[in-house]
């Protein structure tokens, strides 16, 4: 079976990466498997930046392509907050929970029409002595006023998804890996993972 690495400790998005690549034959490795490894900081402004920066860092460190994923919810009335800051917009710690109650917090009283947001996901994958290439995908909703669903991770649980009426959390994960952010930029990363024949790397 062919091998991938994705740069990120992030348990949710590995879950999801796994699941989308296994239909592609492709086997996930991820930094779950390498303790030893520091998070790399993400000093980009944007998603796509900070994609780069991980990938070829553990690129570099590992000599091996790597494929990161850098991704954040956007919300319009907070002039795209909390955007790059997503993991850590309630402090450094990165708390899934206390970031979404951050995020209903300061949209309290704000009406339904006011609450459209955006997930955002940059991938970027970085081939030793190559070029680094980068995709993007996103995914419209609209945040809720309450947590709602179980599955996914993240601002899953308040982020609204209008064509499927549900949250992101109350969708099973086969529909998330068809409609998210992630598997809209992975349709185009695996464009060019074919291009580029590295996969079986
Ligand atoms: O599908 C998603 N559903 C819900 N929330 C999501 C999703 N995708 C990203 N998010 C949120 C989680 C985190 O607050 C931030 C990602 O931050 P981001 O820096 O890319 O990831 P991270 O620090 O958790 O792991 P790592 O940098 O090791 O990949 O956006
Ligand atoms: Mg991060």
């Amino acid at each position: 079976m062919k091998e991938l690495m994705i740069a990120t400790k992030n348990k949710g998005k590995v879950n999801e990466f796994k699941e989308l690549f296994s239909s592609r034959g492709i086997n996930v490795k991820s930094l779950l498997d390498y303790p030893e490894i520091d998070d790399i900081e993400e000093t980009g402004s944007t998603f796509a930046e900070n994609a780069i920066i991980k990938a070829e860092a553990i690129s570099k460190l590992l000599k091996l392509p790597v494929i990161a994923d850098d991704s954040g919810l956007s919300i319009d009335y907070l002039d795209g907050r909390p955007g790059v800051y997503s993991a850590r917009y309630a402090g450094e710690q990165k708390n899934d929970l206390a970031n979404t109650a951050m995020v209903l917090v300061e949209l309290k009283d704000v009406p339904s029409e006011k609450r459209t947001a955006r997930f955002h996901c940059a991938l970027a994958i970085a081939i030793p002595e190559e070029k680094t290439y980068v995709v993007e995908g996103t995914c419209e909703g609209q945040i809720t006023e309450a947590p709602r669903g179980e599955n996914g991770f993240g601002y899953d649980p308040v982020f609204y998804v209008v064509e499927e009426g549900k949250t992101m959390a109350e969708l099973p994960k086969d529909v998330k890996n068809k409609i998210s952010h992630r598997a809209k930029a992975l349709v185009k990363m695996d464009k060019l993972l074919n291009e580029l024949e590295v996969s079986g790397k």
